[in-house]
Formats: structure tokens, sequence, C-alpha cells
């Protein structure tokens, strides 16, 4: 990755010049009962009924269903983006803003400056919600960081700055740069870049062992996935010195699928007076992702039930989730074994095999990725239509880790496209934690006999 450093191209960006009102907050309301056509009606109980959701017609009616995560009312010209910065978005085939994306957007932007913790389902767009926040708020006259983004992982911190890169294709004065494993500056020097999309350890170095950048000229911190960050012991002492390096007036803006209650709390604390959006317990999971599990009696039976799913459905690309890496490669190993081509990302990796990895299965090299927890979060492929979790997702006391659960399989399903997510269940302890996980999320997760024509035809019918 030697050239990481990514001139964001094209025209400026006059940002924090528009004097937005919060009236985005009750901005639904008034269109809450606004009536479908009959035809809308009609797709739309298809869509409650079957789970279909496959084309852009269907994620247009989603948008007009109060109910639905991508329900919108506004267009992106209604939020007052700036035109260049619209120009990227319309480019990448965003027609209008998602429920996170209208709701948010006008907090963000809006002067005085406020802080945000912000909770939307898997896939609904918050990436470009705080992304364009960002591009917003940069004086790209100033050539020096103003924004500092955090990511827990090395890969999503690639993917929001692809994503950052592609928006601003048309203002040229605004540039990135990534602080992550392998990334460099020359001693001395100072980062003359606006915007820093990194890990923490790295930033924070960069910060105050190596004064790339002076942390007093920051005006937005984004943590995204912010839970994780907030509760994960090393990723929480770096964020947190890091936060205390940055103005008391520094614009702070936290997003993720799940928040637990302490984090919510904790996060209250380091971001004083924040608007908070939250989602309720039975909107966390979304509805267009079909959850099954399958009966198993040890890992040769899981590793039977998977080989008769990848025969038995034509899917579009599938990521299996093993709890240890130790799993993973035993997986890895059979599949190969028997034919299968599969990719296999775990943590060991360097980093240049991790991109290598996830380039080659987003291209579709391969149909199937098996990972760990590293590719949990945030990770957007659009392709994938099954998430599989070989393992239950536990904690390390074998209770069942609710928010990764909700992470992996909001691997699919991506801004309301349809998606499967079957897990693959060994023992009573499984079956009691997979039913635990269907009260918490209070969603029916089906049983799928994987050996049942009938069932496959089922599920072939959802692909
Ligand atoms: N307004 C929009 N119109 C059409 N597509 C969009 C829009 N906003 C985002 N998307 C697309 O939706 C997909 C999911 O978006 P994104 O990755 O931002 O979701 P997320 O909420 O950050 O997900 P996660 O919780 O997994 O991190 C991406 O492929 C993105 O390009």
């Amino acid at each position: 990755m030697d050239n990481i450093t990514k001139n964001l191209n094209n025209t400026s960006i006059d940002s924090g010049k528009n004097n937005y009102s919060t009236e985005v907050q009750n901005s639904t309301a008034s269109d809450e009962d606004k009536e479908l056509a009959p035809s809308e009606k009609s797709l739309l109980q298809k869509i409650v009924r079957t789970g279909l959701i496959t084309s852009k017609h269907d994620i247009e009616v989603q948008r007009r269903d109060p109910k639905s995560p991508l329900y919108s009312v506004k267009s992106f010209e209604l939020l007052k983006l700036h035109p260049n910065l619209l120009r990227g978005v319309y480019e990448m085939g965003y027609n209008a803003p998602s429920k996170i994306q209208e709701t948010a957007l006008p907090l963000l932007l809006a002067n005085p400056p406020q802080n945000l913790i912000a909770q939307s389902q898997s896939g609904t767009g918050k990436t470009a919600a705080f992304v364009l926040a960002m591009l917003s708020r940069v004086d790209p006259e100033l050539q020096y960081p103003q924004v500092v983004c955090l990511s827990p992982t090395y890969e999503l911190a690639i993917q929001t700055g692809e994503v950052a890169a592609k928006m601003s294709t048309y203002c040229p004065n605004i540039r990135l740069r990534y602080a992550v494993r392998g990334e460099d500056v020359e001693k001395g020097s100072k980062i003359e870049e606006q915007i820093i999309v990194g890990t923490p350890g790295k930033v924070l170095d960069w910060a105050t062992k190596y004064k790339f950048f002076d942390p007093k000229n920051i005006k937005v911190f984004v943590l995204d996935e912010a839970d994780i960050m907030v509760d994960t012991q090393g990723h929480q002492d770096q964020s947190f010195r890091i936060r205390k390096l940055l103005p008391e007036t520094c614009q702070m803006m936290f997003f993720s699928a799940t928040y637990t209650e302490d984090v919510m709390r904790f996060a209250n604390a380091i971001a004083p007076m924040s608007v908070i959006i939250r989602l309720k317990r039975e909107e966390e999971t979304l509805d267009n992702i079909r959850q099954y599990y399958v009966n198993c009696n040890n890992k040769e039976d899981k590793y039977n039930a998977l080989v008769n799913i990848y025969g038995g459905v034509t899917i579009g690309q599938a990521m299996i989730f093993c709890q240890t890496k130790k799993m993973a490669l035993w997986l890895v190993n059979q599949m190969t074994e028997h034919g299968h081509a599969v990719a296999l990302l775990s943590g060991e990796l360097t980093v240049q095999q991790r991109i290598s990895v996830l380039d080659s299965f987003r291209e579709g090299k391969e149909k199937v990725l098996i990972t760990t927890n590293v590719l949990s979060r945030g990770i957007d492929i659009e392709q994938v239509t099954i998430v599989i979790n070989f393992d239950l997702p536990v904690t390390v006391t074998r209770e069942p880790d609710y928010d990764t659960y909700l992470h992996r399989i909001g691997r699919t399903g991506r801004f309301g496209k349809k998606g499967i997510a079957i897990n693959l269940v060994s023992g009573s302890s499984d079956h009691a934690i997979l039913k635990q996980i269907e009260e918490h999320f209070c969603k029916p997760i089906e049983c799928l006999n994987t050996d049942n024509a009938d069932d496959m035809e089922k599920l072939g019918a959802e692909d």
C-alpha cells in the first residue's frame, strides 16, 4: 500500500458556512401518515411476507415505509450539502438519504457544532452520514489535519477512506491520510492532509510520540463502531487519550449499530450534551435478513450442513464466521480438501495479506470467505447473500455475544437487500445460546433441515 495517501481531488468545499437548523429532528413526523399507492402497498406486503427485496424499485418502496431504516422524506438537496459533495454522492448512485442520513446530517452540520451519539441498523448508511459530515466540516484552504476518524480495524479504516475518496471526487483540495499499520510519515515532517482515518494506536502515536499533527487543530472526532472503541480495553485507552488531546469544543460523532447501556453512559460522559439517536431493541435486527438454525451433532456434521447449503443454494457470496482461528483453519482445510475454493481472513495474516484476501473476495474470485470476529463489523460487500455462523458468537464466559451476532449477520442484507443468516448449532449449550439470542432480539430464528429438499428449496427461493 505505497500510495495510501490519497489526494481526494478537485474543487474546494466551503465547510462550516451553512447555517443549519435542527428542524430535521421532527422532519419525518408530518409525512408519517403519507398514503402509499395501492401498487406500493401490495409490494410492501410482499416484502413483509417473503423478505424478498431485490430491485432498486424495492428500495424506493422501503423509503416510503416509515418503519424501514431506509425511510426518508428528504432529498440530498434538502440536506444542503455543498454542490461538489452532492455531485459525488449522486455519482455513487445514492438517490436519496436513508433515515439515519437524513436525521443525523442536519444535526451534524448545524452551527454551533453539537455532539452526536447515533445508532442505526447495519448496512443503513452510517458511514456515508459521518463521512459527509467530516468532508463538510473541512476547510480545504488549510493544509493540516482538522478531522480524525477512528476505526477498530485496518480493513474498516481503508474502507471508510475509500468512501471518503469517492464522495469527494469533486472536492480537489480535500485530502486524506491513513494512519494504519504499515503507513509511515517522514520523521520530523508534518501531515498536510485535512483528514486522518486510522486505528487508535497509530493515530495516538502520530499525535504524541511523533507529533506529526497538532491535535489542538482537530475540530471533528469520529468514532466508528463506537461501542467497541469504548468497550474494548486497548481501544478504549487509546481513544480516550486521543480525546483528551483535542480541544474541548471539538465536535464528537459516535456511530454504531449496537450500544450497551454502559457504553451509552460512557459515551455521554466523554461527549457531553450529545444528541442521541437510538433504536428500540426490536428494531435492531433487520427484517430483510431471514434467520435460520441447523441442528448438528459435531463439527463434522456442521461441515456437512455447510456443503449441503453450498450445493443447494445458488448463493451470491457467503461469509462464514468461526469463533477461533483454529476452527477457521480446520474448516478451510476441510473445504479445500473437498475441492471448494474458499478464502480465509483471520487476525494473524499480515496487513497486505488481509487486504489482498478481501480485495479478491470483493472481486468475486472466491464465493466463500471464512473468517473470525475480525471481520464481523462494518465490512460492506454488497454481493454477500448468506452469513453462516459456523460457531455461535459467545463471550469468554460462554454467554451469548448479542452485539457480535448482530454485526456478523449484518454483513448481508446491505441497504435493504435480502439476506440469509444461518446458525449451525450443536449440543444443548448451543441451543440455549440460540434461544437467548432469539429472545433478545424478539425475532424468530427458524429451523432448517439441510437434508430436506423442501427446506433447501425454500432457502433457494429466498436467495
Ligand atoms: N443513500 C444511499 N443510497 C443508496 N445506497 C447507499 C446510501 N447510503 C449508503 N448506501 C450504500 O449502502 C451500503 C451500506 O452502507 P454503510 O456501509 O454506510 O452502512 P453502515 O450503516 O455503516 O453499516 P455497518 O453497521 O455494517 O457498519 C453501502 O454499500 C453504501 O454504499
